[in-house]
């Protein structure tokens, strides 16, 4: 895209964001900027008139420049107080936008290989810490508008006193170059900053969080995070200070070279006064108007500067919606993802590389998954088991090779609506601080504060007694922060399992190592209930997928599928990968000589 079109649609997006956010108050604000403006270039007018009738000793005059003077101030006072009480407002409102917006594009894209992209986190990170500032720009333009206003009549107020007059804004050139050349370093220096705040931000929020605290303590690590911490936060100051230094040396440079014009003009209007050309009140006023062309131009080269901050936000923001358009668009036909599977899912030399990676962490699987079966993925850690159940839930696209779901490929999906039909319970689970029942609940969302099928899908993950937590059953409120209480890990994981069979549709239930935190004879049980569901899953039409480290668990899978290295070295049920003799059975072996 052109430089000018990327332009074009920042300011577009602005506008609207803006617009939408308040259009009554936004174009009030506008009204308030020229009232203002009006309203003090009338009382900088009236000085000339003031002080020749002074000077000519004619009171009536003078009361009536000073009363002209006394009402369009009081005036401007009045509208200063609605510009500023508007606001407020028009920035909580545009401010509520951006955010929302900024959900939108983080959560909304359907694969999540972006959080992994350097590129979309920095952009991701600087507009994040930029959107008050873009919540402001409507002010802002407004202000821009009074002093650019401002700034023409004063101007052309000089070129009535004295054509050479109008020769004073060249003179303040040089402060909007210093101005631009200063916004380009500080952005220069905050880009640069972008990857040190995210460090600075993750250390602060490991050393901080309570589940980092006893590790911390016990290996003593307490002082290595604040130095660390500390040296970031030093590097960071650094590059900004070494930004704004070469900033106020250009702007010292530039209000000097001002103020020679503004000498001159005070000069030249005062020669005339002498030579008799000019009146006092007129010597007066162009005085007051050149400090105030001063004034204007600094505040215009402000505000242009600010909002050339602004735009660069928004083109962030522009870049980042066209990311996620990328990443949720599909060209060409979309294929409806089936109400039910009929034979199943199917890998052809899958393989596959985290972005921006080189190491390749799956390489040519093949596979096929039947509906209704129960398959167990088993292997070392790393080898990759846990990237085929992404790959599967259409969090990331295989970098070659095909995934086909009862033959048609996985890629002609709306990437949304095929995860909306894949559930899961994962090592990594979340702990959504919501309601209990509606923790398990959001696992079917039109069904969120049914309690039958929450109770229902409680006992199928094998946690009925969920229900019955103190004090308040499912009513019960998740979070010490909000008043509620806090679970312990096997308690927070069985509500993520109630989560993953809460729907009554899916096409693929995946259970990645999801009761690492329940006890061996809990999750045997667990998994005794999954398989049942599964079973009956053959008629309804979906295939589990299992990931578990515990072969007692693992053997009673339909099929076991084993991966070393992201390649798949065997596959066939516990009977025949015994018989087989092979890593399977080795590690078996091995596991049933620890537990014994
Ligand atoms: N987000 C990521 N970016 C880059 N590499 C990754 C990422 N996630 C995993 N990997 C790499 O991919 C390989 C496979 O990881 P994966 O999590 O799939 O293994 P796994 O078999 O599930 O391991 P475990 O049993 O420990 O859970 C590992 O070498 C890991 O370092």
């Amino acid at each position: 895209m052109s430089r000018f079109a990327t332009w074009r649609r920042s300011v577009a997006m602005l506008f609207t964001l803006c617009f939408r956010a308040d259009l009554r108050r936004s174009l009030t604000l506008f009204g308030y900027a020229i009232a203002i403006n009006v309203l003090q270039l009338t009382a900088t007018v009236g000085v000339r008139p003031l002080v020749d009738s002074a000077s000519r000793g004619d009171t009536h005059g003078v009361m009536i420049a000073a009363g002209v003077i006394a009402v369009a101030v009081a005036l401007a006072s009045l509208c200063g107080r609605g510009f500023v009480a508007l606001t407020a407002s028009v920035m909580e409102r545009a401010g509520l936008l951006i955010d929302a917006k900024l959900i939108e594009l983080a959560a909304g894209v359907p694969t999540v290989d972006h959080y992994e992209r350097p590129r979309y986190v920095d952009q991701m990170t600087l507009v994040r810490q930029e959107r008050r500032v873009m919540a402001q720009m409507m002010n802002a333009m407004a202000l821009n508008l009074q002093s650019f206003l401002y700034l023409v009549g004063a101007v052309v107020l000089l070129g009535t006193i004295d054509p050479w007059l109008l020769l004073l804004p060249v003179f303040g050139v040089p402060a909007l170059l210093a101005h631009r050349r200063s916004t380009k370093l500080a952005l220069k220096a905050r880009q640069a900053n972008a990857q040190p705040t995210l460090l600075r931000n993750h250390l602060y929020k490991v050393a901080s969080s309570p589940a980092a605290g006893k590790e911390l303590r016990v290996y003593g690590l307490t002082d290595e995070f604040v130095a660390r911490h500390r040296a970031t936060a030093d590097a960071m100051e650094r590059t900004a200070t070494r930004a704004s230094l070469r900033g106020v040396v250009l702007s010292l440079v530039s209000s000097l070279i001002f103020a020679v014009g503004y000498i001159g003009a005070a000069a030249t209007v005062l020669g005339e006064a002498i030579d008799g050309l000019a009146s006092v009140g007129s010597v007066v006023l162009a005085v007051a108007l050149a400090a105030l062309v001063n004034s204007q131009v600094s505040s215009v080269v402000q505000s242009g500067t600010y909002f050339q901050q602004v735009l660069k936000t928004a083109e962030r923001l522009v870049w980042l919606t066209d990311y996620a358009a990328g990443a949720t668009r599909r060209d060409g036909e979309h294929t409806p993802v089936p109400a039910r599977l009929t034979s199943g899912i199917e890998l052809k030399d899958v393989s596959f590389s985290y972005p921006d990676t080189e190491k390749v962490v799956l390489d040519r699987v093949n596979l096929t998954l039947p509906t209704g079966a129960v398959v167990a993925l088993v292997g070392d850690n790393g080898s990759g088991k846990t990237t085929l159940v992404k790959l599967l839930t259409g969090m990331y696209r295989p970098t070659s090779g095909t995934i086909t779901v009862d033959g048609v490929g996985l890629d002609s999906f709306v990437p949304a609506e095929w995860q909306r039909r894949a559930r899961g319970a994962f090592q990594d689970f979340a702990r959504f601080e919501l309601l209990l029942g509606q923790t398990v609940g959001i696992g079917d969302m039109p069904r969120m504060d049914d309690q039958e099928a929450v109770v229902a899908a409680l006992s199928r993950a094998g946690a009925a007694e969920m229900a019955e937590v103190e004090p308040q059953g499912l009513r019960t409120q998740l979070g010490t922060a909000w008043g509620g209480v806090d679970l312990s890990g096997g308690q927070w994981q069985k509500l993520a399992l109630g989560r993953a069979v809460m729907a009554e549709d899916p096409l693929v239930v995946v259970l990645d190592e999801p009761t690492a935190a329940l006890d061996a004879p809990t999750e045997h049980a667990t998994f005794e209930r999954f398989a049942r569901i599964a079973a009956a899953g053959a008629n309804r039409g979906h295939v589990t997928l299992l990931v578990s480290h515990r072969f007692t668990t693992v053997r009673m899978a339909d099929f076991i599928v084993v991966l070393q290295k992201g390649t798949v070295v065997e596959t066939g049920t516990h009977a025949e990968l015994i018989a087989a003799r092979g890593l399977y059975a080795e590690l078996y072996a091995l596991q049933q000589k620890a537990y014994s």
